[in-house]
């Protein structure tokens, strides 16, 4: 599904060059949940924009569902993220003057979708994360673990191959992090959906199935989650 090859990264500012990422390799297969973890600078950010087609590797490669993404044009890209990728954020990113269900709608509208069947699929998902009875209200009414919910419904509603969560409870307090953690567990076991989180986070990682631990730049740890899977 997912498969980084020999994926080399430096940051160049006129004649400095800053090596970040250092001959990476790793798959992730479908309906996998893998934690992406390491320290502040490790290199995580910018192993998620590369493999989101946010950004084109200085040297190697990164297929998703057999697509080499850096080989791809801005607009082959950008079509393929906004069909195949979804994305949950630390700070949610939810559009403030939009209701609940018409932020879950978002992504279906720069599909064409029509707006009956953007309806009913905003409102499966709500019901899916827990917030059935919210689509009406607008994201200043709910408090931040809902409004993460939102963003994870938002972000499955086009039905990716994968979705990228960055640091998806940084602003959470520690009861609602492990309830937005055991909701994305529910969904990737009940859906099926492949899920990379990238987290600095022990606790978060020790909940997946599986961690890829980058330290400086370097790979340190690509093995199937050995301990305690709460
Ligand atoms: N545009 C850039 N130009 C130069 N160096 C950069 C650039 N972006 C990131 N870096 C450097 O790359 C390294 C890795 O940064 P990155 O943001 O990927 O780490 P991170 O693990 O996501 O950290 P954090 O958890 O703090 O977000 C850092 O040393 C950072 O200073």
């Amino acid at each position: 599904m997912l498969a980084v090859q020999q994926l080399s990264h430096r940051f160049k500012n006129g004649a400095e060059e800053t090596p970040v990422l250092h001959d990476i390799q790793f798959r992730i297969a479908k309906g996998e949940m893998v934690a992406l973890l390491g320290s502040s600078g490790s290199g995580k950010s910018t192993l998620l924009n590369l493999m989101a087609g946010l950004m084109k590797p200085t040297h190697g490669s990164i297929l998703i569902n057999g697509h080499a993404i850096e080989k791809m044009s801005e607009n082959q890209l950008a079509e393929f993220r906004r069909t195949q990728i979804g994305f949950i954020f630390q700070s949610y990113e939810l559009i403030p003057h939009l209701t609940v269900r018409e932020n879950v709608e978002l992504p279906l509208i720069f599909q064409g979708i029509k707006a009956k069947s953007r309806k009913e699929k905003a409102f499966a998902l709500l019901a899916k994360v827990g917030l059935g009875d919210k689509g009406e209200m607008f994201p200043s009414q709910l408090s931040g673990g809902q409004q993460q919910r939102v963003s994870i419904a938002r972000s499955l509603v086009t039905s990716p191959a994968i979705v990228f969560a960055d640091e998806p409870t940084g602003n959470l307090d520690t009861k609602t992090e492990a309830e937005i953690i055991d909701l994305l567990i529910e969904l990737n076991v009940t859906l099926s959906i492949t899920f990379v989180i990238v987290t600095h986070e022990l606790e978060v990682a020790k909940r997946t199935q599986r961690v890829i631990q980058l330290r400086d730049g370097f790979l340190v740890e690509n093995e199937p989650w050995a301990g305690e899977n709460e």
